[in-house]
């Protein structure tokens, strides 16, 4: 097992010589042919780099996007399908295809790979995250390369990551990843569109709240998925959990993994946030909305309080004990957290104090916990949460 003690993360690009656990993404654009197929050949480049750093004890988790563009010409498609339907039947099909190619790509190693297929709610609810985290370190532990992927088969338009950075950036901060590889079609970051002639290269991003302004646009090619954007997102959510992030082209992952000269490095936040309330303040879904009056909120604010029911005016949506609820004040949502009741049982508690609780619940106790709550210093940046 990884001495989480020790810090073990690179304190720039290149300097990977005590890394001990990594998180390598690669998007369908890197791992497609421009005719469509999957470039077996960068699988087999990437295999053998991942192969190399795992005989220096490395402990690699790939992220691999790709199962709906392998599933594409076995089904006589041309292009990603937009019905949901067609391109959950091409992920079923290219995902099985995906993970033979990886399979032959690390036999030659000596290597094992594992499928782990996650949806949003895998990372999101707290008990399938503990045992996502739980499995990731078995295989990890057993030199086994996990490769992840969304389960795009079951998983519907609404709950979905729909591109894989997000996941990545989620996985990285389930393992406790030193550093997240975010690879792609483009080289770097540019403060445009590379599409766009004065467009220029980013090289280093020290604070990801002050980015200088960039011009974001879509995916540059006909596999990709989210484009610049969600790789931003992904990059706020791995330097927030004080994870490094390194984004460069697919070709470039040997350079990444050596001098590091190339691409745009991510500097993570100073404080590593307890992996718990990190999941909480990027938990994609919110299942429901709690409002609360000024009162609690300074109460939260101020004393670090939990959220009591007396300080709630409104419940708003379905949601299970355990979710993870958006905290509402003046029209703006000003925290997040884990909630201690379903949403019936919320709705009927709310403004009583602890002593009126009883003839609702068996154990009157406060609508959030302090431990399970982060609060917005501004605005919804997740970058500006603190701890309460
Ligand atoms: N500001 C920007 N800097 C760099 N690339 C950008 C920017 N805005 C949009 N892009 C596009 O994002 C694309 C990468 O995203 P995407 O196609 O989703 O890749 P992947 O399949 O690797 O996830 C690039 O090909 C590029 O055209
Ligand atoms: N899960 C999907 C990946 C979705 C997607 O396109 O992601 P990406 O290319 O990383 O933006 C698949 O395997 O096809």
């Amino acid at each position: 097992m990884v001495n989480e003690a020790a810090d073990t993360r690179p304190s720039g690009p290149g300097d990977l010589a005590g890394l001990r656990r990594l998180v390598i993404k690669l998007g369908s654009s890197s791992l497609t042919r421009d005719d469509g197929g999957l470039d077996l050949n960068r699988l087999d480049i990437v295999a053998a780099e991942v192969a190399r750093l795992a005989s220096r004890g490395v402990e690699v988790v790939i992220v691999s996007s790709g199962a709906i563009a392998a599933g594409l010409a076995p089904l006589g498609l041309s292009e990603r399908p937009r019905v949901i339907a067609q391109a959950q039947a091409a992920a079923a099909l290219g995902q099985g295809l995906l993970l033979a190619h990886w399979r032959s790509a690390f036999q030659s190693h000596y290597r094992h790979v594992a499928q782990v297929l996650l949806t949003v709610s895998d990372v999101t609810r707290r008990s399938s995250y503990l045992n996502v985290r739980q499995a990731l370190h078995e295989l990890l532990e057993a030199g086994i390369i996990p490769i992840v992927n969304e389960n795009d088969t079951v998983a519907t338009d609404e709950i979905r990551f729909g591109d894989n950075d997000r996941l990545a950036a989620m996985v990285a901060q389930a393992v406790h990843a030193d550093l997240l590889v975010l690879l792609t079609d483009v080289d770097a970051l540019y403060t445009a569109p590379p599409s766009n002639p004065s467009a220029s290269r980013i090289t280093r991003v020290d604070d990801i709240a002050a980015l200088p302004q960039v011009e974001i646009g879509g995916a540059g090619s006909r596999v990709g998925t989210g484009g610049m954007e969600t790789k931003l997102a992904a990059a706020r959510i791995a330097v927030a959990c004080g994870i490094p992030v390194h984004l460069a082209a697919a070709d470039e992952l040997h350079r990444v993994l050596t001098s590091g000269t190339c691409g745009t490095w991510f500097t993570p936040s100073p404080v590593r946030r307890p992996s718990r309330l990190a999941w909480v303040a990027h938990a994609a879904g919110v299942a429901g909305r709690v409002t609360i009056d000024r009162g609690a909120l300074r109460a939260l604010r101020r004393h670090g309080s939990s959220l009591l029911a007396a300080g709630v005016t409104a419940i708003d949506g379905a949601f299970r004990a355990g979710e993870v609820v958006g905290l509402w004040c003046d029209g703006a949502e000003v925290g997040r957290g884990i909630v201690a009741f379903d949403s019936e049982v919320a709705s009927s508690i709310v403004g009583l104090r602890m002593s009126q609780m009883s003839s609702h619940v068996d154990t009157p106790r406060p609508l959030v916990h302090r431990d399970d709550l982060v609060l917005f210093r501004d605005g919804r940046d997740p970058d500006t949460t603190v701890g309460a």
